[in-house]
């Protein structure tokens, strides 16, 4: 369960970024996060992964008080929190198979676990055929099936992703919008922030909509199963 209680956040003084932010996001739901440019959906999605501390409230997560953290806390917290960044965050002297493994490689895994897993993951998002390539010689749809492998590798708790359908074409979102279903159906809660109306329609699942840092819909929270039946396996060819 995510809940955030009277959050404010002010990246400088009297310009609030976001206000009076009273949230629950229960284990397993999958939310959009909503609003115009600069309505604070990014800065909302960092105080989920401690990236920032808000100025205001608290943020818990399945309990534990991120505000309260010490900055030894934070690595541990963000292993269970999973996260895919607008700008994907590749490291681009990395292969493909390399960029993934990291994640495992921070938990400590051994080497061949690590492989296994990796290529899994790569072979059911349709990359098998570029685990060594580098980030700069992939697609912009490949570069993004490559940081959610990255992000769902360790299946984690949390899904956090910030405009992951921005720059790709119909055939390409719906293939990672396949992926949060897939990793909300295992259990995974999934908080997505994007801008893309037809990304939201055409999912049915909870939408809480920001306008100038202010909640102004917190939708209903998405039934249990809902659309499970119609869940492709996500893989995706090519
Ligand atoms: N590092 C920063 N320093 C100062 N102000 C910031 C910073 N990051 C964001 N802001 C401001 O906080 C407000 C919310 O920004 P945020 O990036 O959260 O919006 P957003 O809804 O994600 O926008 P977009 O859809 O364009 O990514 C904006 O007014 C923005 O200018």
């Amino acid at each position: 369960m995510i809940q955030l209680h009277n959050v404010g956040m002010s990246y400088q003084p009297e310009v609030a970024a976001l206000s009076d932010i009273n949230l629950k996001i229960p284990k397993g739901d999958f939310v959009f996060l909503t609003g115009q440019s600069g309505a604070g959906k990014s800065t909302l999605l960092k105080l989920l992964y401690a990236e920032l501390t808000p100025s205001r409230g608290q943020v818990l997560i399945d309990g534990q008080n991120l505000t309260r953290l010490s900055r030894s806390q934070i690595p541990l917290v963000r292993r269970s929190i999973g996260v895919v960044f607008q700008d994907y965050k590749l490291l681009p002297n990395r292969t493909v198979l390399e960029n993934v493994a990291i994640t495992l490689e921070v938990l400590g895994w051994g080497q061949r676990d690590i492989g296994k897993k990796v290529f899994h993951i790569l072979k059911r998002m349709g990359l098998e055929s570029k685990l060594n390539s580098t980030p700069l010689r992939l697609s912009g749809g490949e570069q993004q099936r490559v940081a959610l492998a990255r992000a769902l590798v360790n299946d984690p708790k949390i899904l956090i992703a910030d405009e992951p359908t921005g720059n790709l074409d119909e055939e390409n979102k719906e293939a990672i919008l396949n992926f949060f279903k897939e990793a909300n159906n295992r259990g995974t809660t999934v908080v997505v922030a994007t801008h893309d109306r037809r990304v939201i329609e055409n999912s049915h699942r909870r939408v809480i909509r920001l306008d100038k840092g202010r909640i102004v819909d917190q939708g209903e929270p998405s039934l249990p199963g809902e659309e499970s039946a119609e869940v492709p396996d996500g893989s995706v060819q090519g």
